[in-house]
């Protein structure tokens, strides 16, 4: 299963980062960053109506294998069109072999834009905790799927000590169960079966009614138009993650709009 090769592959890079970088430089860098980005920032903004909009960087995927060629995967100037846009929050993949993310390409996001920044990867240990946060993350992903009970506690309260919110990733009922049990306070959906790759878009909505209404709930994967926005907004969802759409369009500022119901760019 893909999620297997995906936790192996980041063990492994995670293993030589920590050969590079030890936990203790990393607290020491967190301690003396100048850029304190305001703390538990997405919980702030999905309390906030209109729906909460995270915007990704990534040039490949598993499912979808390389989506922008790499020569023109300008991430710099991506984060500029999505800060145009005014999106909420921009999600950088950091996943090194199957996405060709990396921390470095985070790092330059942050540098580029206000814009809170969500670290999207695979997160297996506090050390990639305290990763995110000494690159200049405001949130973090926890996927239920690869991790333990007491993980998925211990990693939301170390986040929350950092000021990093975290999207607890679940796919069915008993993953939501475990995510709301482990005190998440903000669930992503993921609409994209990460078994067989197929998107059932109505995944988030049927599993909305069974979250508790104070908990939010991002739709991740597969959102293409602004119908399957109404559809979501009408179903409860709080937030949307897109990346693909987002990621081919040629006006991405364009399309952000478009999707989010405005006939015109915004000022
Ligand atoms: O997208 C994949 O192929 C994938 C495979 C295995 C684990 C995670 C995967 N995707 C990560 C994501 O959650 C998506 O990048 C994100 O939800 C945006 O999805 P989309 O709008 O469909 O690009």
């Amino acid at each position: 299963m893909i999620l297997d090769d995906l936790v192996a592959a980041t063990k492994k890079n995670m293993a030589r980062r920590q050969e590079q970088v030890s936990l203790a430089d990393l607290k020491a860098q967190i301690e003396q960053a100048a850029d304190q980005r305001p703390a538990l920032v997405l919980n702030q903004k999905l309390a906030q109506a209109p729906i909460t909009v995270i915007s990704e960087i990534k040039q490949a995927s598993p499912s979808k294998g390389q989506i922008v060629p790499r020569e023109a995967f300008d991430y710099r100037q991506i984060a500029r069109d999505y800060t145009q846009a005014k999106v909420d929050m921009i999600s950088v993949l950091t996943e090194e072999e199957y996405f060709k993310g990396s921390l470095d390409i985070l790092k330059a996001v942050v540098a580029t834009t206000d814009v809170p920044v969500l670290r999207k990867d695979f997160t297996i240990d506090p050390y990639m905790i305290y990763e995110a946060k000494a690159a200049g993350a405001s949130a973090i992903l926890l996927i239920v799927a690869i991790l333990s009970d007491q993980q998925l506690t211990d990693y939301l309260a170390l986040a929350q000590e950092l000021g990093l919110s975290a999207i607890v990733e679940a796919h069915d009922q008993d993953e939501i169960q475990r995510a709301v049990q482990a005190g998440a306070e903000i669930i992503g959906v993921n609409n994209r079966n990460l078994k067989d790759f197929t998107v059932d878009f109505g995944n988030t909505q049927r599993l909305r009614e069974n979250i508790p209404a104070d908990i939010a709930v991002i739709s991740e994967s597969g959102i293409q138009s602004r119908s399957d926005v109404l559809q979501l907004e009408q179903a409860g969802i709080n937030g949307i993650l897109v990346g693909e759409t987002f990621m081919r369009a040629p006006d991405k500022v364009a399309e952000i709009n478009r999707l989010r119901g405005f006939s015109h760019d915004q000022d």
